[in-house]
C-alpha cells in the first residue's frame, strides 16, 4: 500500500511538472489578467481545499467582485478565464469557433459519453442536426397529456404532507416527478419514480454530479489514477454502475415494446388511452441505430443518458426554486394563482393552448431563472487564439461562463437580489443586452429542450399552485446553494403546505 501511494504521488508530481512546463506560454500570457495567487499542484484554488460546498460556491460569486468581469484562475495546472459581463460572453456564444466544451466536461465523460452535451465538431453538429426535430414546438403539444397526468399524480402525493403546518422538502417530490415525465415523454417509457420511495437513479445522479465538483475542488482528484484508487472514485464507479444499468434497461424495454406492436398500433394516431401518439426521442434512436450505420448501440446509450439527466436535473431546479421564491412572496404568488383560475377550467384538463396565456407565470419562472439558474455556469474552450480587451487568450484555454453572475450583474438588474418578475415585461426588455439573460445559454449550442422545459415547468407549477398555497420556511440567507453540475440547495427546499378550496 505504502509503495502503491508513494508510486501514485511520483506519478502526480511527474504529471504536474510536465503540464507546468507546457504551459509556460500560456501562462505568461494568462498572468497579465486580474486573478489570485496561484501555487504549485493545487493552482489558485487553493482555498477550496478546505471550504464546505456553500461556501466555495459563495467564495466564487465573491472573485467577480475582487477581479471584476474578467479574471483567470487555475485549477491545478489548468488555465481558466472567467467571464461575467454579456459583452464578454456574447465573444464566447455568438461564435462557431469555439464550440468545444472545457476540461470540466472530462469528468462527466465516463457518465454521458460523447453525447449531446459533451460532443464536440462534425459529430455533434451531425448529432444536433439528426436529434433537433424530437423536441421541436409543434411536437410538445404531444407531451401535454403526461404532464398533466404526472403533475396530477404529483398534486395527490404532497396531499398527504398538506395540512398547513408541516415542513417539508419538497425538492424529491418535485425530482422524481420531472424523471417519470421525462421517461414517458422521450424514452416511451414508464419509470414511476413517484410510486416508488427511495429511487436508486436519483440517488446516483446526485452522488455522482456530487463527486465531479469534489474534483474540481480537489486538483489532485483530477488524476484518474489517483481519482479511481480513492474512496470517491470507487464511490463515482459504483454510481455509474447505477446509472448505466437503468438507461440500458429504458433502451431495452423501448425495444420491447415496439417488437411487441403490431403494424396496426404502430400506425396508430392514437395509444390505449385515446391519447396522441408521439414518436418518442428513443423511438428516432431506436430507428437510426438498427444497422448502427448511424448510431451505434452505445452512442444510442449515451443520449440516453444525456436527455435523462440534463431532461429531468434542470428542471426540477427550476421548478423548485421557482416554488420557493413564491413560498417567500406571497402577493406575486396570489397574483399567479388569480391568473392560473382564469385561464384553467376547473372540469377540463389545462390544455397546450393555454399554457401561452399563463404570461404572468412565465415572468415569474424566468425571473425565478434568473436568480437561480440551473446551470450556473457553462465552459467552452478556445479552438484558436482570440482576443477579448487588451489580452490575447491561447488556444487551449477553458473559458466558463458564469451565467449566475451575469444574472446578478447590477449594471443590467438595478437591485439585483429583488425578486421582480415585471423585469421581464417588454417594455423593459427592449433595452437589456440579448446576452444579459442566458439561463439556457445561447448561440449554436443552446439548450435543445428550453421549450419542453418550460412548458412543462408552467404545467407542474399551474397545477401545485391552484391546489396549495406555498410558504417557505427557509430565508434566501440560509438555503445555501450549491453547485453540482446543477444549482441545486444544500440541505433541501423546504416549505408548508396548505389545501387551496376549489
Ligand atoms: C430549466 C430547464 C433547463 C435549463 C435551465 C437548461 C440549461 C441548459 C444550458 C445552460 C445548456 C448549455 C450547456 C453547456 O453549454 O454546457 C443546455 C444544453 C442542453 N440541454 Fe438544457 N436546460 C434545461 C432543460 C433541458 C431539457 C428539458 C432537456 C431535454 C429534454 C435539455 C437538454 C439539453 C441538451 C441535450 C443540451 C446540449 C445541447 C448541445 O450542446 O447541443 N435541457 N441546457
Amino acid at each position: 500500500m505504502v509503495i502503491v501511494t508513494i508510486l501514485l504521488v511520483s506519478v502526480l508530481f511527474i504529471l504536474t511538472w510536465i503540464i507546468f512546463v507546457k504551459n509556460e506560454t500560456k501562462r505568461v500570457l494568462l498572468n497579465k489578467l486580474p486573478g489570485n495567487r496561484s501555487y504549485p499542484l493545487v493552482g489558485s484554488i487553493f482555498p477550496l481545499i478546505f471550504m464546505t460546498k456553500p461556501e466555495r460556491f459563495a467564495h466564487i460569486r465573491g472573485l467577480t467582485k475582487i477581479y471584476g468581469p474578467l479574471y483567470r484562475s487555475w485549477v491545478g495546472p489548468f488555465p481558466v478565464v472567467n467571464l461575467t459581463d454579456p459583452h464578454y460572453i456574447e465573444l464566447i456564444l455568438n461564435n462557431t469557433t469555439h464550440l468545444g466544451k472545457g476540461f470540466v466536461y472530462t469528468f462527466v465523460l465516463p457518465w454521458l459519453g460523447e453525447g449531446l452535451l459533451t460532443s464536440t465538431g462534425e459529430k455533434w453538429h451531425r448529432r444536433r442536426k439528426l436529434i433537433t426535430p424530437t423536441f421541436h414546438f409543434n411536437i410538445l403539444e404531444t407531451f401535454m397529456d403526461s404532464f398533466v397526468e404526472k403533475s396530477k399524480l404529483l398534486v395527490e402525493l404532497l396531499r398527504k404532507e398538506a395540512n398547513g403546518k408541516t415542513t417539508f422538502n419538497i425538492f424529491p417530490y418535485i425530482t422524481n416527478c420531472t424523471l417519470d415525465i421525462i421517461a414517458e415523454t422521450a424514452m416511451g417509457i414508464q419509470v414511476a419514480a413517484m410510486s416508488e420511495k427511495d429511487n436508486r437513479y436519483v440517488e446516483a445522479v446526485l452522488g455522482l454530479c456530487g463527486e465531479v465538483s469534489n474534483r474540481l475542488a480537489k486538483p489532485w482528484l483530477g488524476y484518474d489514477p489517483i481519482y479511481y484508487n480513492s474512496s470517491h472514485g470507487k464511490r463515482y464507479l459504483e454510481y455509474l454502475s447505477v446509472l448505466h444499468n437503468t438507461t440500458r434497461k429504458i433502451i431495452h424495454e423501448r425495444s420491447k415494446l415496439r417488437q411487441q406492436q403490431t403494424s396496426e398500433e404502430e400506425n396508430a394516431i392514437e395509444d390505449d388511452y385515446g391519447r396522441k401518439k408521439r414518436r418518442a426521442f428513443l423511438d428516432l434512436l431506436l430507428d437510426v441505430s438498427k444497422d448502427g450505420k448511424v448510431l451505434t448501440m452505445e452512442e444510442m446509450r449515451e443520449e440516453v443518458d444525456t436527455f435523462m439527466f440534463a431532461g429531468h436535473d434542470t428542471t426540477t431546479s427550476s421548478i423548485s426554486w421557482t416554488l420557493f421564491m413564491l413560498g417567500l412572496h406571497h402577493d406575486i404568488q396570489e397574483k399567479v394563482y388569480q391568473e392560473i383560475i382564469q385561464v384553467c377550467h376547473v372540469d377540463t384538463p389545462l390544455q397546450f393552448t393555454d399554457l401561452s396565456e399563463l404570461k404572468y407565470l412565465e415572468r415569474v419562472l424566468k425571473e425565478s431563472l434568473r436568480l437561480y439558474p440551473s446551470v450556473p455556469t457553462i465552459a467552452r474552450m478556445t479552438s484558436e487564439d482570440m482576443k477579448i480587451d487588451q489580452y490575447l487568450i491561447p488556444k487551449g484555454v477553458t473559458i466558463a461562463l458564469h451565467i449566475y453572475d451575469v444574472h446578478r450583474n447590477p449594471k443590467y438588474y438595478p437591485n439585483p437580489e429583488k425578486f421582480d418578475p415585471d423585469r421581464f415585461l417588454p417594455e423593459n426588455l427592449k433595452d437589456r443586452h440579448p446576452y444579459a439573460y442566458i439561463p439556457f445559454s445561447a448561440g449554436p449550442r443552446n439548450c435543445i429542450g428550453q421549450k419542453f422545459a418550460l412548458a412543462e415547468e408552467k404545467v407542474v407549477l399551474s397545477y401545485i399552485l391552484r391546489n396549495f398555497k406555498v410558504t417557505s420556511t427557509q430565508t434566501i440567507d440560509n438555503v445555501n446553494p450549491v453547485q453540482d453540475i446543477v444549482l441545486r440547495p444544500s440541505e433541501g427546499l423546504f416549505v408548508i403546505l396548505e389545501e387551496r378550496s376549489k
